[in-house]
């Protein structure tokens, strides 16, 4: 122990067992809703997670995945993988980005800090560039807070201003781009009137323009940097709300899809590429899929794309999206700072972890697991295993995606007899449920239950342990509905798809031959969140948790 006292080592538990295998399988975007034929697992064959369900009702329960539980602004934020996977590994509620950033621009901190200060150096002779998530989803940036900005940096001596803009139709309806690009159009015009050069410069659509995750397919960053800050899109218009209703009008045109466009001028030059000694922010809070572009912005070696003309410029992230690379180096708002997470712990105690996922979801139980941190504890503890996703298709072509393959990795990882811990991320029932495609996402909740089958009988093998549990809700609810849960139609009469995340809790379910034949879930604990797993897991791994984890959800009867 320390001089603090703080000591790594956690307490034995005074009766669970160490040495016993656990599987903790992350189902992402599994939540529980009412069952009707707009809740794909229902409708979807899913023996094995309905036998969780069903079979013992003491070790199934339902946690929060949404709002303040995981850390969000309010109770109408919907969960996401980067706070439902931090509150997973971390055991504790972190105020998240979103929060900090609202809290910064609310008290004005924002523009005290290091980061503002850096950037404001190009305002008096430079442009400001603002690069980011155009929509008020609130899972990667929220058009408030952009809104906010343009204010607080144009008050603060900015004089020219670009914004570079991300179509969403993700965590917000597909099609609602037009209305949030007319939003910024017109706050942008009431900057002008005010004697500032402020425009829309470029866009394009998130899934094809720049807001790849985890290195899965770095021609998504390039042809945002293209338009951003070469000035160079296949599609130039006058003015933003022309491209986005251009290229909506093409058939199957969708949000996240939109092609890259630039603004240009009456002479047909690009209104905002970015240039030497300009300022650059990212408006993004949310890390996975900004890290890509904060490297290309940033690191002088840099060999993923020909970025033809790197620009001398002042580059600040909203957040710091990786607190072990340091990346990017300035910001304006601080990260939480998510330590002492249950993976450190763990295998400072010893626990021998193997976590795998595809790419898309690979960082999900990694790095944000970790606390937004890449890399391992202890090389000599852990093994990562990472299995290629498809690239370049909408997951709906694929719903199976890589299910089986990770199920079989962690199978292995299982037998082989060398991991206390295997942590997998099945991805089916979120990638496939953000394409809205409800038969295919009915497929990708199958596949996932196939993939949870594997692993339990590899746990039941090897006498382990089981935990399995989701990170939001995605599958189980895609339509929008009215107040009273009814469906809403569009104007000709369809319904709206939700392809977003949803508020719903989502299941935490144990088992396994392994498992101490008191255990069983706590009923004191009235409304528990994601948070409360990280203590549950280090029981079931025999330890105690530490005392200022969320409480664990499971007791030992005694006999
Ligand atoms: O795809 C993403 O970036 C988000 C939705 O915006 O989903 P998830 O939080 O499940 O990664
Ligand atoms: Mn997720
Ligand atoms: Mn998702």
């Amino acid at each position: 122990m320390g001089s603090t006292g703080f000591s790594w080592t956690l307490p034995d538990h005074p009766k669970l067992p160490k040495g016993k295998p656990l599987a903790v399988v992350v189902l992402d975007g599994w939540g529980e809703a009412n069952p009707d034929e707009y809740n794909c697992i229902h409708v979807a064959q899913t023996p094995v997670m309905d036998s969780l369900k069903n079979g013992a009702p003491e070790k199934w329960r339902l946690v929060k995945a949404h709002g303040t539980a995981v850390g969000l602004p309010s109770d109408d934020d919907m969960g996401n993988s980067e706070v439902g996977h931090n509150a997973l590994g971390a055991g504790r509620i972190f105020a998240q980005g979103a929060k900090l950033v609202d809290q910064a621009l609310a008290s004005g901190k924002i523009y005290e800090g290091d980061g503002f200060n850096y950037i404001k150096e190009s305002f008096e002779n430079a442009t400001l560039h603002l690069i980011g998530l155009l929509s008020d989803g609130g899972v990667h940036s929220r058009l408030d807070q952009l809104q906010l900005l343009l204010k607080g940096a144009s008050e603060r001596g900015a004089k020219r201003i670009r914004v570079h803009i991300l179509t969403d139709g993700r965590d917000v309806l597909d099609g609602s781009s037009v209305g949030f690009v007319e939003t910024l159009e017109n706050d942008l015009s009431q900057l002008r009137e005010k004697g500032i050069d402020a425009r829309i410069a470029s866009g394009g659509g998130r899934m094809y323009v720049t807001m790849d995750r985890y290195e899965n397919d770095w021609d998504v960053v390039k042809r945002g940097w293209d338009a951003q800050v070469l000035g160079e899109a296949p599609y130039k218009f006058k003015s933003a709300l022309e491209a986005v209703k251009t290229l909506r009008a093409e058939p199957n045109a969708n949000d996240q899809y939109l092609p890259p466009f630039v603004i240009v001028d009456d002479s047909g030059n690009a209104v905002g590429p970015v240039l030497d000694g300009d300022a650059v922010v990212t408006i993004n809070f949310r890390a996975d899929r900004m890290v890509m572009l904060a490297k290309a912005l940033e690191y002088a070696d840099f060999d993923k794309f020909d970025r033809v003309r790197v620009p001398k410029i002042r580059y600040a992230g909203m957040l710091q999206y990786d607190g072990e690379l340091k990346l990017p180096s300035r910001y304006l708002v601080s990260p939480p700072e998510i330590e002492r997470t249950s993976g450190e712990y763990l295998v400072k105690n010893g626990i021998r972890t193997f976590a795998c996922s595809e790419t898309v979801k690979f960082g999900h139980v990694t790095f944000f697991w970790n606390g937004n941190r890449s890399g391992y504890f202890d090389e000599t503890k852990e093994e990562y295993v990472e299995i290629p996703s498809d690239s370049g298709i909408t997951f709906n072509v694929a719903p199976k995606m890589k299910a089986l393959e990770i199920a079989e990795k962690a199978r292995d990882a299982i037998l082989s007899g060398k991991f206390d811990q295997v942590r997998v991320n099945l991805p089916n029932g979120d990638m496939v449920g953000h394409t809205g495609d409800i038969k295919a996402t009915v497929v990708a909740c199958k596949a996932a239950d196939e993939a949870v089958k594997i692993i339990l009988d590899a746990v039941e093998q090897v006498g382990g342990i089981y935990l399995v549990t989701a990170d939001h809700g995605n599958a189980e609810d895609m339509v929008k509905r009215n107040k009273s849960g009814k469906p809403l139609l569009d104007k000709s009469g369809g319904i709206q798809i939700l392809t977003s995340h949803t508020l719903q809790p989502v299941p935490v379910a144990i088992g396994g031959p392994g498992l101490h034949p008191g255990v069983k879930f706590r009923t004191d604990i009235q409304t528990p969140g994601l948070a409360n797993v990280a203590a549950t897991v280090m029981n079931l791994h025999g330890f105690e948790a530490p005392a200022d984890y969320e409480p664990t959800l499971i007791e030992v009867a005694e006999n």
